[in-house]
């Protein structure tokens, strides 16, 4: 499986302010840049944590790019995902409509009241992990329903998570022009935080777009075909 890490950063790093309230960053040019990979990618992911803050679709928003997919007999929109331990996601969330597939990842600590609501809001239950969603174990469970593209969309959490079980091939980060600052403002990669092993990135181009700069990298030591 290839997996995409894509965000937007402010200029100091932070995909929202401390407030965690949905911060646009990207201009039309990134946005339109993110619905292509979006129709590329078998399957776009997200965690809990940006569902509760922004409640995405996460679909392909252009229709010419749906009509291609359709036109290659693949789904209108790629699958969505959500690494969500404890089953948190609303079951009014935008992710759970009928517009896609939607797999919500979740731990075995999760109560069955919580599995039940998403089975009946038509989404699929995939158990990966006791405490809290495996990572690994979570892509291979989306692997083995045909997911060979993802892409992640955040947030930091998240992102932190798949860097530290070595599971990103591809980063790509579009830093806008905005300063946020806040130490408790969410930034690309959170969590515990490197302190040895820290991954190392193969700069692979670089592109002024709206009026940020778009960072494309590729992390070293993951098989090019993968
Ligand atoms: N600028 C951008 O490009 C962009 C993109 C996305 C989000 N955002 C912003 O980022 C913020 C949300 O980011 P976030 O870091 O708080 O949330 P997140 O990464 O979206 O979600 C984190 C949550 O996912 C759950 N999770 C399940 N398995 C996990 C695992 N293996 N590793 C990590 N998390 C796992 C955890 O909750 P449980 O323990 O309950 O499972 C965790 O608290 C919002 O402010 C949003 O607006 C910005
Ligand atoms: N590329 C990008 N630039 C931003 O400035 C920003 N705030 C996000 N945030 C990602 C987050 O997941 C958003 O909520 C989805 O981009 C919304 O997706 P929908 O339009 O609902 O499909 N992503």
């Amino acid at each position: 499986m290839h997996v995409h890490v894509n965000a937007a950063t402010s200029a100091d790093g932070k995909l929202a302010s401390r407030e965690r309230s949905q911060l646009r960053i990207s201009g039309p040019e990134d946005f339109d840049r993110v619905d292509a990979i979006r129709a590329e990618s078998d399957a776009v992911a997200v965690g809990v944590g940006t569902v509760l803050a922004d409640d995405p679709s996460l679909t392909v928003k252009d229709e010419d790019r749906v009509a291609d997919r359709e036109g290659d007999g693949r789904p209108s929109h790629p699958a969505r995902v959500v690494f969500d331990s404890r089953g948190r996601t609303p079951t009014d969330a935008a992710l759970l409509d009928d517009a896609a597939t939607t797999y919500v990842l979740v731990a075995e600590a999760a109560p069955e009241g919580r599995r039940e609501a998403f089975a009946s809001a038509g989404a699929e239950v995939v158990v990966a992990g006791s405490d809290r969603v495996d990572p690994s174990a979570g892509l291979d469970a989306l692997a083995d329903r045909g997911i060979d593209r993802l892409l992640v969309e955040g947030g930091g959490e998240l992102i932190f998570s798949l860097f530290e079980a070595g599971l990103v091939d591809e980063l790509t980060v579009y830093v806008g022009a905005t300063v946020v600052g806040g130490r408790d403002a969410p930034t690309l990669a959170d969590g515990e935080g490197f302190v040895e092993g820290f991954p190392e990135l193969s700069l692979d181009g670089v592109e002024r777009l709206d009026d940020g700069v778009l960072l494309r990298w590729a992390v070293d030591g993951r098989p090019a075909d993968e």
